[in-house]
């Protein structure tokens, strides 16, 4: 379980995370929304322990400022928005790297860390594109490729910075649905995203970050129609369809006139 408790961060004079707690446990989806400069990274470098903070933040109970960066990495991966690499890695190599957060320093990854980085490839369906430079696949697969980086790295929590943005509707789509694959098969996935849609369609739990206060719960409870609206500043409304016996829930900003749906 990650956990925060009466998290707070300044930037000089700023105070931009204000007594933040929360709990996530394995197995979920969770979306963090918030406007731009709302917190977002600010929340995932305090969770990632790289800057100044006060309260607690706990994995599995024991305080993360206890743990070295090597130890940290082991129990929680980073997915950050940019995947420029300054080499351009083979999409093996990039997987492999991920096993070197357990190796002490200068060792070289030997045939149980080349494994791991074949069984991550496997789990994610990408393996046929293994000896392809990084710099040659698509959005969608390099997203993926990050994806098995983290899994190679044995870390049951994964943070993605928008792990969508920039990415077509079918790659997204792609990317969401491994994600939620990945929670049904016991890790937590803390992902930001600026799309309410994909937060009310895929996550278990929503964060959201509003001038530096948490609000959190089920996407139902919190992405409402004033709720969204006062987020936004704008008339947001959300509908609820049934499409092949599964409710779904969708918003859309009022542009003139809304579509003739059932109402929330
Ligand atoms: N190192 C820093 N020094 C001073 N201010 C900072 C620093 N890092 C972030 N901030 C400020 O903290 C606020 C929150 O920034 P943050 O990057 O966490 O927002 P965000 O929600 O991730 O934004 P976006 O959606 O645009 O990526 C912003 O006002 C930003 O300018």
């Amino acid at each position: 379980m990650l956990t925060l408790k009466d998290v707070s961060v300044h930037f000089g004079k700023k105070q931009v995370l204000k007594n933040i707690s929360f709990n996530l446990d394995f197995g979920q989806s969770v979306c963090l929304l918030g406007q731009n400069g709302a917190g977002k990274t600010t929340l995932f470098r305090t969770i990632l322990n790289t800057i100044a903070y006060s309260g607690q933040v706990l994995i599995n109970d024991q305080p993360t400022k206890a743990l070295s960066r090597i130890q940290l990495a082991q129990k929680i991966a980073y997915i950050p928005q940019n995947h420029e690499v300054p080499v351009d890695f083979t999409v093996f190599e990039m997987v492999l790297l991920g096993t070197t957060a357990k190796l002490k320093t200068f060792q070289q990854p030997g045939p149980k860390e080349v494994a791991q980085a074949k069984a991550a490839l496997n789990r994610l369906g990408i393996a046929h594109l293994q000896d392809m430079p990084f710099s040659q696949i698509s959005g969608g697969e390099q997203q993926l490729v990050t994806i098995a980086r983290s899994l190679a790295q044995n870390s049951r929590v994964i943070i993605m910075d928008e792990p969508c943005a920039n990415l077509d509707f079918g790659n997204q789509t792609l990317v969401l649905e491994m994600i939620r694959q990945l929670t049904q098969q016991g890790l937590l996935i803390l992902q930001s995203t600026h799309d309410p849609n994909q937060a009310l369609r895929y996550a278990d739990q929503i964060l959201l970050l509003e001038s530096g206060h948490l609000s959190s719960g089920a996407p139902k409870e919190i992405l409402t129609s004033a709720r969204l609206s006062a987020l936004y500043g704008m008339p947001v409304q959300v509908f609820q369809v049934t499409v092949d016996g599964e409710e779904i829930q969708f918003c859309l900003a009022k542009k003139g006139g809304l579509p003739h749906v059932a109402n929330l």
